[in-house]
Formats: structure tokens, C-alpha cells, sequence
């Protein structure tokens, strides 16, 4: 038997149960949930207020950590890019769809909404993105599980809502969206869609059994957006898109890498993109990370208070 350590959200515990299910096909090892209460889920206060998206994984680290349990299957995103000591991060398994979707009343989709509407998100990069389309929407702060986020728009207290596509595609409800957003209007956040298997880093067994998980391409794309992000030292929370894809090029693959910075009113955005090798990820998110700070990244980011 091997532990699990998991956020107890809705979500969570289904996104570990998909790693439980293929470590299962993998190894015939029988996997035990153990459900961790962190500090994101118990606050309801703005994400931005209590330290962005790393709130949700401390907790569930220091479990690793501890020896409570063996493993944590996390929201890549919602991972800090800094290294976690003592941890290691033993698999990225296949990334689900990395793109964001709208969920609006009336199966209205974003160019569909009235001037005025409220659309709910609880994350700055969103908020710099949909101001940066100047639909003249208003934004309202939201937070909560995916149920909670989607009652707000059938309950008619918003107009529509941003949220993951990979969260819906995992809790079988991605038939409940409006539209799904292309990346040119909205960048997803680093490692979106991505799960982080993370486990002692000591702990060789354990290692060696999560990494059949590990998939290779979307190990190189989310190296490349998290080195991009910590390249910029902008932490979950800042508005900050990324995207980088695997193409076939003529030489062989490609990562392709888009990223945007702004700041919450979007009014300006920087957006900009580049190219290389699959094995050079990180240079990759470094070097396109160092032009956006060329171009006054760091002022724009900087005039977002994010902790
Ligand atoms: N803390 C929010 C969070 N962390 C991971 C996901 C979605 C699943 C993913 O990105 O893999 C979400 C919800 C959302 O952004 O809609």
C-alpha cells in the first residue's frame, strides 16, 4: 500500500484518483487517498490576500515531508516554481487541455456579453486578460470549488465566470461551458492542465514508481512556462499567462513558447513569443522571460499588489 496525500476538493481527490488508477495499471500497487485540509480551502478570502495559489499545497507538502504519506498529486499550477526542499518532482503525467472556458448564462459566449456584465474570476491573470479585450465587462472577485464558482452564474448572482477547462474535463462537466477561450484572447496560467507528482526526494522507490507517469513533451512545456515564471519572480498569483506547445519542425520538435505580462487593468498587455529546442526548456522560458522584462515586464508586474 502506498499513501496519497491530496487537497480533499472535489477535484483533487479526482485527479489523484487518476493517478491512483494508472499507478494501479502500472504496478498493481494498491493506492490509499489521504485527504489533507490546507489553508486555501479553509480561507475564503481572496487568493491574492492569503499568498496566491501555494496556499493550496503546504500543507499537502509538509505530509510528504513528514512521512504522513508517501506522495502528493498536486495542480501543477498551483505549485511555487521555487524548489521545495527535500521534495522532488517525480512526474508531470499527460497535461489535459491547458485552455481556460467561459461558463456564462444563457449560453452567451464573451463577445456575446452585454457592457456591464459581471464575470467572476479570482485570478489576476484572468482579470489582466479579460480587461486587455476592453469588453467593457465588470469583474467580480470569486472564489471557491468549481461547484460553488458554477452555482454563481445558474444562481444568477454573475453573468458568467473563467475557470480551467482541465478541471471541468476532469469532474465530467465540460459540456457545461459557453466557450472555450482561444490563447490569443487568454494565456492559461503556467502548468495549467498540468499535475505535479511530488514525493521525497530521498525516497527512490517511490520515485521510480511515479515516473512511468511522466510524460515527456508536457514535461518540456511546463518546464519551459514555470522556468518563465520564475524567471520573472511574478509568484502564482501575478498576471502572468503562459503557453508552450510541442510542434513538429523541420529539424525535428519544437517548443513553441507564448507568454503575456500585465497589470490588472490590462491597459497595457506585453505578449510575446519564441521558439527552440524540446530539450532546452528552461533556456527556452529564460530567454523569453528576459525579453518580456526588456520590454518593462517587471513595472508592470510590480504595480500589481500580489504578495
Ligand atoms: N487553484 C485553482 C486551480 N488549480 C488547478 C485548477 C484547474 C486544474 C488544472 O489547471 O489542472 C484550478 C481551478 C481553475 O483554475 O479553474
Amino acid at each position: 500500500m502506498i499513501r496519497l496525500g491530496t487537497r480533499a476538493s472535489k477535484l483533487a481527490t479526482t485527479q489523484s484518483g487518476w493517478v491512483a488508477d494508472r499507478l494501479r495499471e502500472a504496478h498493481g500497487v494498491e493506492v490509499e487517498l489521504v485527504e489533507i485540509s490546507t489553508e486555501g480551502d479553509r480561507s475564503s478570502a481572496p487568493l491574492a490576500q492569503i499568498g496566491g495559489t501555494g496556499v493550496f499545497v503546504a500543507a499537502v507538502r509538509e505530509a510528504v515531508l513528514d512521512g504522513t504519506v508517501d506522495f502528493a498529486v498536486h495542480s501543477l499550477k498551483d505549485l511555487p516554481t521555487a524548489a521545495a526542499e527535500g521534495l522532488t518532482l517525480a512526474a508531470v503525467p499527460l497535461r489535459e487541455d491547458p485552455r481556460d472556458v467561459l461558463i456564462a448564462r444563457d449560453g452567451l459566449t464573451l463577445g456575446e456579453l452585454p457592457r456591464g456584465a459581471r464575470v467572476g474570476t479570482g485570478s489576476p491573470r484572468r482579470v489582466s486578460q479579460l480587461n486587455a479585450l476592453g469588453l467593457g465587462i465588470e469583474i467580480a472577485e470569486l472564489r471557491g470549488n468549481v461547484d460553488t464558482r458554477i452555482g454563481k452564474v445558474a444562481g444568477g448572482q454573475l453573468d458568467a465566470i473563467v475557470l480551467a477547462r482541465a478541471g471541468l474535463l476532469r469532474l465530467g462537466r465540460a459540456d457545461e461551458a459557453t466557450e472555450v477561450l482561444d490563447p490569443l484572447q487568454m494565456l492559461p496560467a503556467p502548468g495549467q492542465g498540468a499535475l505535479a507528482c511530488e514525493c521525497r526526494a530521498d525516497d527512490d522507490a517511490t520515485t521510480a514508481l511515479l515516473s512511468v507517469l511522466d510524460d515527456p513533451d508536457t514535461r518540456a512545456a511546463v518546464t519551459a512556462e514555470r522556468t518563465l515564471l520564475a524567471t520573472l519572480e511574478a509568484g502564482c498569483s501575478a498576471p502572468v499567462g503562459a503557453l508552450a506547445d510541442v510542434v513538429w519542425g523541420d529539424d525535428g520538435d519544437e517548443l513553441w513558447l507564448r507568454a503575456v505580462v500585465g497589470d490588472l487593468s490590462g491597459n497595457p498587455v506585453i505578449r510575446r513569443s519564441a521558439s527552440g529546442a524540446t530539450s532546452e526548456a528552461a533556456a527556452l522560458g529564460r530567454r523569453l522571460a528576459e525579453e518580456l522584462l526588456a520590454e518593462g515586464a517587471d513595472q508592470l508586474m510590480g504595480s500589481v499588489t500580489t504578495p
